[in-house]
């Protein structure tokens, strides 16, 4: 991702991570890693300002846009590695998580589901994400509390899967991941991909208008209207 200054998901860059993605399964790819060219950042989440007073209809293009994303990355057939290299919040840890293994540069960085705190509510699919990482029980607590894990925490918990010292190490301990899966007969290893998968595709699949209907009634709400307007705030004035 090369979206300066922090890879925040706007509509653009979802349009573009969507189509390589499609590309990538045309064409058979055999393995991605997916980082970040900042030095600090992985990916902010979404875009705010997609969400602060938008038009309607760019408003849904964007979030069925985000769904198909989802859908295309957490269901690929090639395996996944997320190298970490920066702070990932919010929609930037669902990047990650939707990869088959996360490796993170250590050890000032961040990344969690951290949506509660910011007054809005992590998606079921985002939580259903972190769930499948790190289980039930440090799933309910890291989203009610919308916990930001460092480094050290995230591997405790099973968030992440390695700690790199920097992105070069990232990217080696990603390759040496993929170079595993690339012996494997690969029919063999997307079915079950996609077997463990799929629950969590399905659930998402059979809801994407209820969950785009929500997701446009509750960016409607004047108090989650006033929230954003003040979380951007305070990012400015930072
Ligand atoms: C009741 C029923 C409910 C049902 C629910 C249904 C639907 C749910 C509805 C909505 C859910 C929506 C889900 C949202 C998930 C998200 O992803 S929300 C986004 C969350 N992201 C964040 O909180 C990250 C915010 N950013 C940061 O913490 C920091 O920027 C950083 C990533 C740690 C980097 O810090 P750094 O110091 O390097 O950079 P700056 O902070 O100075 O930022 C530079 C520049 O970028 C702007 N910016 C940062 N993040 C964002 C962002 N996410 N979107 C837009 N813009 C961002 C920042 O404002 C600075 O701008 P500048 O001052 O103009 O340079």
């Amino acid at each position: 991702m090369q979206k300066p200054p922090v890879n925040s998901l706007n509509l653009d860059l979802l349009v573009a991570l969507r189509d390589t993605l499609v590309k990538l399964e045309k064409e058979k790819c055999k393995g991605m890693i997916l980082t970040s060219e900042s030095p600090s950042v992985f990916s902010a989440g979404l875009d705010i300002m997609e969400m602060y007073r938008p038009d309607h209809n760019r408003a849904r293009k964007f979030w069925t846009t985000l769904q198909d994303t989802w859908i295309k990355l957490y269901s690929s057939p090639y395996p996944t590695v997320a190298a970490i290299n920066g702070h990932s919040p919010a929609g930037g840890c669902l990047l990650a998580l939707s990869c088959e293994y996360r490796v993170m540069v250590g050890p000032k960085f961040t990344i969690g589901l951290n949506e509660t705190q910011l007054g809005i509510v992590a998606p079921f699919w985002f939580q259903d994400c972190m769930r499948n990482a790190i289980g039930e029980r440090q799933a309910e607590l890291a989203l009610t509390l919308g916990k930001m894990f460092s480094v050290d925490e995230a591997l405790k918990v099973g968030l992440i899967d390695e700690i790199a010292k920097d992105k070069a190490d990232a990217i080696s301990k990603a390759e040496d991941f993929l170079d595993e899966q690339s012996g494997l007969p690969a029919l063999a290893r997307s079915t079950v991909k996609v077997a463990f998968r799929e629950a969590t595709l399905n659930r998402l699949l059979k809801n994407r208008e209820a969950d785009t209907k929500m997701f446009l009634d509750f960016i409607s709400m004047p108090k989650v209207q006033q929230a954003l307007e003040m979380y951007m705030q305070t990012l400015k004035k930072k």
